[in-house]
């Protein structure tokens, strides 16, 4: 067994996090990392430089957020949900204004995928009222991707559907892929990438047409350690251009940098 968690953990009190909070972290990243069945060293890098890189990103200021509130995006208003006779969520109430990133946390089977699905307009609400803007961009758990086609026909296919010419598509495509350390090869199917670059391909599909709200389902999942940094850099950098972005997750480490939690076990009877 490998001591990275004691490591990590250690080096995160000797730079200043209290033990109560160095230990909390310290679950969440081997719960992450349990997750992916990977080894947390292999997953994370050496536990010293990620304890490191945590504390960085836990005391970044957040002062880029814009003085003024954006529009508001996204309305949700006493929403619930049943399927059949059981409730999934009810009474909920979420305000998502451009420039904000919320998050939707909470336990396996609360109905975060079907609230995040509700706020794409996929599925229809059983009750409550739902505001969005029109150019949504939303990324599923399990992306809609085809395997025997290649990343560049999936970017001129998905920018045709919003109405982009062949080449703009592509060019938007690889740019957005790049901004993901990612160089989608110009003959390969999708069905030959690793899962997490074509979870990549998803994200990067959600955005091509540029939306002003993007809803995300745990898009991260399979990122390694340097592609799970560039997804968060990447969701500040969405936020400062004033667009609006909820985000499902399991990662409560992560909250620090958003605007709103939604708890959805708050509003749900969870999986029982
Ligand atoms: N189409 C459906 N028909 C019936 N029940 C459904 C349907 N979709 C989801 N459910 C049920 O609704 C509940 C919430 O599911 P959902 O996938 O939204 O939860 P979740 O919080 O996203 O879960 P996880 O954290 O495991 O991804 C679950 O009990 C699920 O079985």
């Amino acid at each position: 067994m490998s001591d990275w968690p004691s490591r990590f953990e250690a080096e995160l009190v000797r730079l200043g996090v209290q033990p109560e909070r160095a230990r909390q972290l310290g679950a969440e990243t081997a719960a992450q990392a349990g997750e992916h069945a990977a080894d947390p060293d292999r997953f994370f890098g050496p536990a010293h430089l990620y304890a490191r890189h945590l504390v960085t990103e836990l005391q970044a200021p957040t002062a880029a957020v814009p003085s003024l509130p954006g529009p508001v995006l996204l309305r949700l208003t006493g929403v619930s949900k049943r399927y059949r006779r059981r409730e999934v969520f009810s009474g909920v109430d979420l305000t998502v204004r451009g420039g904000e990133v919320a998050a939707v946390v909470g336990a396996n089977g609360c109905g975060k995928s079907t609230l995040l699905r509700i706020c794409a307009g996929l599925t229809r609400p059983t009750g409550g009222d739902v505001r969005r803007t029109r150019r949504v961009g939303f990324v599923p758990q399990d992306g809609g991707t085809a395997g025997w086609l290649t990343a560049e026909e999936h970017f001129t296919l998905f920018g045709a559907a919003a109405g982009m010419a062949p080449r703009k598509a592509r060019s938007t495509g690889t740019h957005l892929a790049s901004r993901l350390a990612w160089r989608p090869g110009r003959h390969q199917p999708v069905q030959e990438l690793s899962g997490g670059t074509r979870q990549k391909l998803n994200l990067v599909l959600g955005e091509l047409h540029g939306p002003d709200l993007l809803l995300l389902d745990e898009p991260y999942q399979g990122f390694d350690q340097g592609s799970y940094l560039d997804f968060w850099r990447q969701v500040r950098e969405w936020r400062d251009a004033g667009r609006a972005v909820v985000v499902v997750t399991h990662l409560l480490h992560e909250l620090a940098n958003v605007d709103h939690v939604l708890d959805l076990g708050a509003h749900s009877g969870g999986d029982r």
